[in-house]
């Protein structure tokens, strides 16, 4: 249950949703901007778009072979062949213009307009030559195999909607619908910390007890992968000086991301700093991995804690972070779990789990420190608060 800090008076143990709303308030407006296409990967469509041509933008071909009449090529087959007088050829770009009568055809190319008179083909790999101007047809010729003029989309039409995110396949449908440039909203400016005095650059020496900074490098293709513009500050060790300092370098973000210094320990001093001197709007959130997120601000500058233990840190952007910066909500599939998943009293569970053959298993170890099992795992079961999940029981999956 949500309850309230004593002193603070800010939530506590918020539920995900919860969580992500709250996010999502604190986030600014960013505004648009029109880009063109090659740089909107990512982006989130600010303007619907509509089909400035239909697609295609002719009655054509979808293979190559001759198109002709259906009518004239129903008796066809491999041991009664039809004949059809060749009068010409129509390429893509290069059209036949004339009419086509019954009992001739026109040597056609995949995506090539179909000729007038014509209303069916018949591909290569059906037609035997019988001189250089007939052939013979192994088989009737197929109207399905023509492709109608805006049937894919017609001149005019609201294709995409606004709020849609520009994935490549979207991308190109913007392109096929005639446009060049796209209205978008502009990225989010995410300043990325990770603080700890243990925390050491890859490729550096590491002693007893120092961890690589995995987080920083995981986070930052993640925020990528939003759309965001990253603004990578340098790590802050634990002291209040070169935590503030740091929050100081991020001033014009939009948004600060940090790992580490979230939960009970001494030295947790983001924690200390946002409930002393800023603002929190959250701390703790029932869910496991990822319980001892925090938000909040600090001068003006929106602040999201992350837990410093690597798979809480990527659990909690995946089902909190990630839905908040791009509006988008969680995508996830229902599968069958098959074998059973732990079940926890007063939190959401997200554990790690291996999708194969259509059914979803645990993947075993499920330590916060387990990095491993972010690269081997390939998705998050979704146990809610007490409710078990046993073999054969379909449960909900988020992709990794
Ligand atoms: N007494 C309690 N202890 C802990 C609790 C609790 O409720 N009571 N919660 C545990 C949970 S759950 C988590 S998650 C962690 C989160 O702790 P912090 O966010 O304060 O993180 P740190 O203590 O700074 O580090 C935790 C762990 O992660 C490693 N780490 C930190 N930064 C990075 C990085 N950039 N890259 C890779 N690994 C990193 C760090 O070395 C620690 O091993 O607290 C539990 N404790
Ligand atoms: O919730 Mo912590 O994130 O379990 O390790």
């Amino acid at each position: 249950m949500t309850t309230t800090h004593p002193e603070g008076g800010f939530p506590m143990f918020v539920s995900v949703p919860q969580a992500r709303d709250l996010l999502r308030a604190l986030l600014p407006d960013p505004g648009t901007e029109t880009l063109p296409l090659a740089a909107a990967y990512g982006r989130t469509l600010a303007k619907a778009l509509d089909a400035r041509v239909s697609h295609p933008s002719a009655t054509e071909s979808a293979l190559d072979g001759i198109a002709c009449r259906e009518a004239d090529t129903l008796a066809a087959f491999s041991e009664a062949l039809v004949r059809l007088r060749v009068v010409g050829e129509s390429r893509a770009g290069l059209p036949y213009s004339g009419e086509v009568q019954s009992g001739e055809c026109v040597r056609i190319y995949t995506g090539a307009p179909l000729p007038p008179g014509t209303d069916a083909i018949c591909p290569v790999e059906q037609l035997d030559d019988d001189g250089p101007d007939h052939v013979c047809l192994r088989r009737p010729a197929r109207p399905e195999d023509v492709r109608h003029e805006g049937s894919d989309f017609s001149a005019g039409e609201a294709v995409m909607p606004a709020g849609l995110r520009l994935t490549a396949p979207r991308l190109a449908l913007a392109a096929a619908l005639g446009h060049a440039e796209v209205t978008v909203h502009r990225a989010l400016r995410v300043a990325l910390l990770s603080t700890g005095d243990e925390v050491v650059a890859p490729g550096e020496p590491l002693a007893r007890g120092q961890v690589y900074d995995s987080n920083r490098v995981g986070l930052h293709a993640m925020l990528r992968e939003c759309g965001c513009e990253v603004i990578p500050l340098d790590h802050a060790a634990d002291t209040p000086a070169a935590l503030q300092q740091a929050l100081t370098e991020a001033g014009g973000a939009d948004l600060l991301l940090t790992s580490g210094g979230v939960s009970m320990g001494r030295y947790d001093l983001l924690r200390d700093l946002l409930i002393g001197e800023g603002q929190v709007a959250f701390w703790k959130v029932r869910m496991r991995p990822g319980g001892p997120a925090i938000l909040g601000g600090w001068h003006g500058l929106p602040i999201f804690g992350l837990p410093g233990n690597p798979v809480s840190s990527l659990v909690v952007f995946h089902v909190i972070v990630r839905p908040a910066l791009t509006g988008q909500p969680l995508q996830m599939l229902r599968l069958r779990a098959a074998t059973a998943f732990r079940t926890l009293p007063d939190k959401t569970a997200f554990w790690r789990g291996v999708i194969d053959s259509g059914e979803v298993r645990d993947y075993g170890a499920q330590g916060s420190g387990m990095l491993r099992s972010l690269s081997e795992a390939n998705a998050l079961v979704v146990v809610p608060e007490g409710h078990p999940v046993n073999a054969g029981d379909d449960v909900d999956v988020i992709l990794l």
